[in-house]
């Protein structure tokens, strides 16, 4: 009998430790008299098919074993510098708060499957009095989410370890109360899914506490194997990850941060800051105004910014959800001057679990459809598209071009520009924003729909997999939007609606700001010739060749309280009208509104088609192999 036995707990996107189903049922167990572990072992592994992990290498003449961490048709950093370090603030944080209850972190780099394959030789050859008992690991949708649990599980197997696959209990209905059997049954029609599912209100379970203590790490734990090694700071971490993104930057010469504008996603990482956010939302009213801000594009408030603690599990749906109900019920005293205490479910908190339900069906339809979420063609498996893609016969200099623009935002079509700006500087972006930005890309200049998706995987600080590639297809009118082909934003509509006063558009497209007039902030290129050079507009591009006249005379009318997009006009399989030459650059790399990650962008390339890898092969999430593709209805 072995005198150690260590249950290993792989975390992935469940860095949190309340309404942790695992970490709860770990402290049950520790309370136990005879406990079927002696230690845990948690581990977290930076996956190198998503995050780029270089920058652990050891010594600087060290080559990685793996291929960059680069998407397959853009080539661009699957993991940008935004969210690198938000995940590396959300790693240190639960290691910081798992430390405080008597247990702690390992954090390796690699491959999953084969991390744990290198622990287990590395346990079985220190002695034979310790043994992995078992390991654990929380399911996640995602072809090379499955791919990794199915290699871990064959590790596991192979050294005759016990393997538990957990639920993920991050979202608002748990698995075990859907309203039916098999993930086909799901509705293509999200409102179709809500009616089954409602009231939403009382649709999510009880959250789990948080665990007062926990077994404690083994004394020993194996160190990561060459050529990579780990840091044992914060500070070391966070170089780490962003050390090659900093040597080959996502952009060349980006433009810089405006003056005098703030990042709408100011934001640690880590279930700390999330639970108080979800606090500082209620108390402060935002949640009961929230369906009247919701379509906000500046500031924080507008809208909950919870997406990128919920993307990483920090915090949980179910944990809004009750937090929400204590307030509406009048059960927590914190919130007693807030508007609506007491008072029952309002529009706003009501609007929240709504979207919150968003998310949910997001996640189903990824099960549904599996490797369908990363096919050109999409859930509607519709072939018609005409894509301009790069690198391919309907590419060409003219479509790089227009890629190179609509990435830095020099496009001549402000709110677009505006968005991709706050997006490259910010790692965020407004819902309302991203809905144009998808439909200006996949619709108005017919580009493939992916390049997008590959964008906002890298620069996105909420990615996730499910709401990025569905939202994607969604808008691209190849996923599950019952309107498909007809719904087309016209994004100088949508900025006189949702900007009025060109306050959004001003703010992040500097050039801007000495224009008055909606009419010329929102398409500049009707700026007069006179007034270009007077406001040295002139050579702009956005302002002399803008890849796209979108047609709308603004009439200064304000918001139309026609909310949700649709039919605005613009042609659905638009020619685009050329893009110039490269934009006129204004200098200086800057990733982060919160001061990391500043200096002048070095031109050396990682853009667009510099990669040498791409999601092929070791990275192929769209391989057709891993999940039965059913057939959509
Ligand atoms: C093209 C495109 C790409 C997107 N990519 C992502 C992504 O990678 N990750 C992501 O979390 N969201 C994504 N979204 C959805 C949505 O834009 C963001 O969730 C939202 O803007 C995040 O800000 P918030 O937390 O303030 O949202 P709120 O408006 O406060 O909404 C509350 C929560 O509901 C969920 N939610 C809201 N809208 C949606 C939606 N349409 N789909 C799924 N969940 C939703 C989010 O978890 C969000 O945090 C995308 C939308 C589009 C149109």
């Amino acid at each position: 009998m072995t005198s150690q036995r260590i249950l290993i707990y792989l975390l992935r996107r469940d860095l949190r430790l309340s309404d942790h189903p695992i970490f709860h049922e770990l402290h049950k167990l520790s309370q136990q008299p005879q406990k079927p572990f002696t230690h845990v072992l948690p581990l977290y592994v930076f996956a190198a098919q998503q995050v780029e992990v270089s920058g652990f290498l050891c010594d600087s003449e060290a080559k990685s074993p793996f291929p960059e961490a680069r998407s397959e048709v853009g080539k661009f950093w699957r993991c940008g510098p935004h969210r690198a370090k938000f995940l590396a603030e959300a790693v240190w944080d639960l290691k910081t708060e798992l430390e405080k209850l008597g247990s702690g972190l390992h954090i390796r780099v690699g491959m999953l499957g084969q991390v744990v394959k290198d622990i287990l030789e590395q346990v079985k050859q220190e002695s034979e009095e310790i043994s992995v008992a078992a390991i654990w690991m929380t399911e996640e949708e995602g072809v090379e989410e499955k791919r990794e649990e199915r290699n871990v599980r064959k590790e596991a197997e192979k050294a005759g370890v016990d393997f538990k696959l957990w639920l993920d209990e991050k979202y608002f209905i748990d698995d075990r109360d859907l309203p039916f059997d098999k993930p086909t049954d799901l509705p293509d029609v999200f409102t179709s899914y809500r009616k089954s599912v409602e009231p939403l209100r009382d649709a999510p379970r009880k959250t789990v506490p948080r665990p007062s203590s926990l077994p404690s790490m083994p004394p020993s734990v194996p160190s990561q194997p060459l050529p990579f090694s780990t840091p044992d700071t914060y500070e070391g971490l966070e170089s780490a990850l962003m050390k090659p993104l900093l040597e080959k930057p996502p952009l060349a010469n980006p433009t810089s941060f405006p003056s005098h504008v703030e990042s709408a996603h100011p934001f640690h990482g880590g279930c700390t800051a999330g639970l108080k956010r979800i606090q500082s939302l209620i108390g402060s009213g935002a949640m009961t105004n929230y369906k009247n801000t919701r379509n906000g594009l500046l500031g924080t408030d507008f809208s909950t910014k919870l997406s990128a603690w919920l993307a990483l599990g920090c915090i949980t749906a179910r944990q809004v959800h009750a937090q929400l109900v204590d307030f509406e019920d009048g059960r927590d005293s914190q919130y007693k001057a807030t508007e609506g205490y007491g008072k029952g479910e309002n529009k706003g908190t009501a609007a929240v679990r709504f979207e919150l339900l968003w998310r949910d069906y997001m996640r189903l339809c990824t099960r549904k459809f599996g490797p369908r979420l990363f096919r050109l063609e999409g859930f509607r498996n519709d072939c018609s598209y005409p894509w301009k893609t790069p690198g391919t016969k309907s590419g060409g200099p003219e479509v790089d071009s227009m890629i190179e623009r609509f990435l830095r935002g020099t496009t001549g079509t402000s709110l677009i520009d505006a968005s991709q700006r706050e997006l490259f500087l910010t790692g965020y972006t407004s819902n309302r924003a991203r809905q144009n930005v998808a439909s200006f890309l996949a619709k108005h200049l017919g580009i493939n729909w992916k390049l997008g998706a590959e964008w906002y995987e890298c620069m996105l600080t909420d990615y996730d997999v499910s709401s990025n590639w569905g939202n994607w297809q969604y808008v691209a009118g190849v996923g599950n939007d019952p309107r498909g082909e007809a719904r087309v934003f016209n994004p100088v509509k949508q900025a006189c609606d949702y900007d009025p006063q060109g306050e959004y558009c001003k703010a992040w497209v500097e050039e801007l700001r000495a224009l008055e007039e909606p009419q010329e902030i929102f398409q500049p290129w009707k700026v007069s010739t006179e007034k270009r050079r007077k406001l040295e507009l002139e050579g702009l591009d956005m302002v002399e060749r803008p890849l796209k006249k979108i047609d709308f005379i603004v009439g200064g009318r304000g918001r139309s309280g026609h909310v949700g997009g649709g039919r605005y006009g613009g042609s659905s399989r638009p020619k685009a009208n050329g893009g110039g030459a490269g934009g006129k650059g204004r200098g200086g790399g800057n990733f982060s509104a919160r001061g990391c990650f500043r200096g002048r962008g070095r031109n050396n390339g990682a853009g667009r088609g510099n990669g040498q890898y791409g999601r092929q092969g070791m990275m192929d999430k769209a391989g057709g192999d891993d999940i039965g593709i059913e057939t959509h209805g």
